[in-house]
């Protein structure tokens, strides 16, 4: 029995799905995406592919919905990002057969630093942020420019964590994958056929040099996931998730305290009540 099932079995949490479920719920993203861009009137969607998984396999279920030639690609290099990125990238706009471009942000990321205040660029996050927030400029850029929607690659995960930047990857006109979580993705994944060295890559916000998102957490998605399903969205205690799946109390406070401090960003911008 595999770590999932044996969960399944002890708390009724389905952390992966049955063959039966991954099919319902392919279709029902795809049916999803195709909705969307319909009831937009739009004529198709743009996507930003990093290589990452999350991008890789929105941007397959979206040609699976509108058709490969209805999906632009925008791959939006920066100087952090490793130059396997790129060509991740390209590999999947090559196998899906979409038309995609690259786009060096490097030169608009440069205008923000010198027209900032100097100590603005000094902050390796507020920086990264802004790396994130270009690419959200572009994808919309394109977007309004070719009557389409900007498909967002946001997962469940993410979304319960606040793992995102505000107004930046978030900035989008849907999440076809947000209920699925990181490893719901990547079997997800697997069953649309990305190949296997993109559905295991470390995943990376590739804001700095050297970023990976189990680092900065300071959580494994295994047990991100895990938590999240059990206690944060289900129904164990703290002591029943620490003792389940056994790992330490402190993973379980961190999650419960990066799903508390980003409620500001899973809600609209608040105004007073009115008097
Ligand atoms: N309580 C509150 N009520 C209302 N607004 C509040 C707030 N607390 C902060 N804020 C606002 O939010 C801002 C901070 O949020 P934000 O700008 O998002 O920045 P922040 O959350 O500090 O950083 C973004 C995080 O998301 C990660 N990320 C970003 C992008 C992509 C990925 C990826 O996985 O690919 C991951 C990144 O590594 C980092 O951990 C503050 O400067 C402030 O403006
Ligand atoms: N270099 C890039 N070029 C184009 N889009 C990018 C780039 N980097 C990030 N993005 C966009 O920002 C999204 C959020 O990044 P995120 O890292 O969460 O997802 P991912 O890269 O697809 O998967 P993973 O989390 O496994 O790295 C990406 O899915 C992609 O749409
Ligand atoms: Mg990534």
């Amino acid at each position: 029995m595999t770590d999932a099932e044996l969960l399944q079995k002890e708390t009724g949490v389905e952390l992966l799905f049955s063959d039966d479920e991954l099919e319902a719920r392919r279709d029902h993203i795809v049916e999803f995406i195709a909705d969307i861009v319909d009831d937009a009137g739009a004529e198709g969607a743009v996507i930003g592919l990093s290589g990452g998984i999350d991008s890789t396999t929105t941007a397959y279920l979206a040609v699976e919905a509108l058709g490969a030639d209805a999906v632009h690609g925008l791959l939006m290099p920066s100087s952090v990002n490793p130059d396997a990125d790129e060509t991740d990238a390209e590999r999947v706009a090559e196998a899906l057969d979409i038309e995609y471009d690259t786009v060096d942000i490097n030169p608009i990321v440069d205008a923000f630093v010198d027209a900032a205040p100097d100590h603005a660029a000094e902050d390796r996050m507020a920086l990264g942020n802004v790396r994130v927030r270009t690419r959200a400029v572009l994808n919309y850029f394109v977007a309004n420019a070719e009557n389409r929607v900007v498909l967002g690659t946001g997962n469940r995960s993410e979304a319960a964590t606040g793992y995102y930047t505000k107004y930046g990857d978030q900035a989008v006109d849907c999440n076809p994958v947000g209920n699925l979580y990181k490893c719901q993705v990547r079997q997800l994944a697997r069953e649309l056929g990305v190949p296997e060295d993109l559905v295991t890559r470390t995943p990376t916000a590739a804001m700095w040099e050297g970023q990976t998102d189990e680092e900065e957490m300071g959580l494994d998605y295994d047990d991100l996931d895990a938590i999240l399903a059990l206690h944060v969205h289900g129904p164990l205690s703290k002591h029943a998730t620490v003792e389940t799946l056994d790992v330490p109390e402190e993973a379980v406070d961190r999650v419960v305290e990066l799903h508390e401090t980003s409620a500001h960003k899973r809600s609209m911008p608040p105004a007073p009540e009115s008097l």
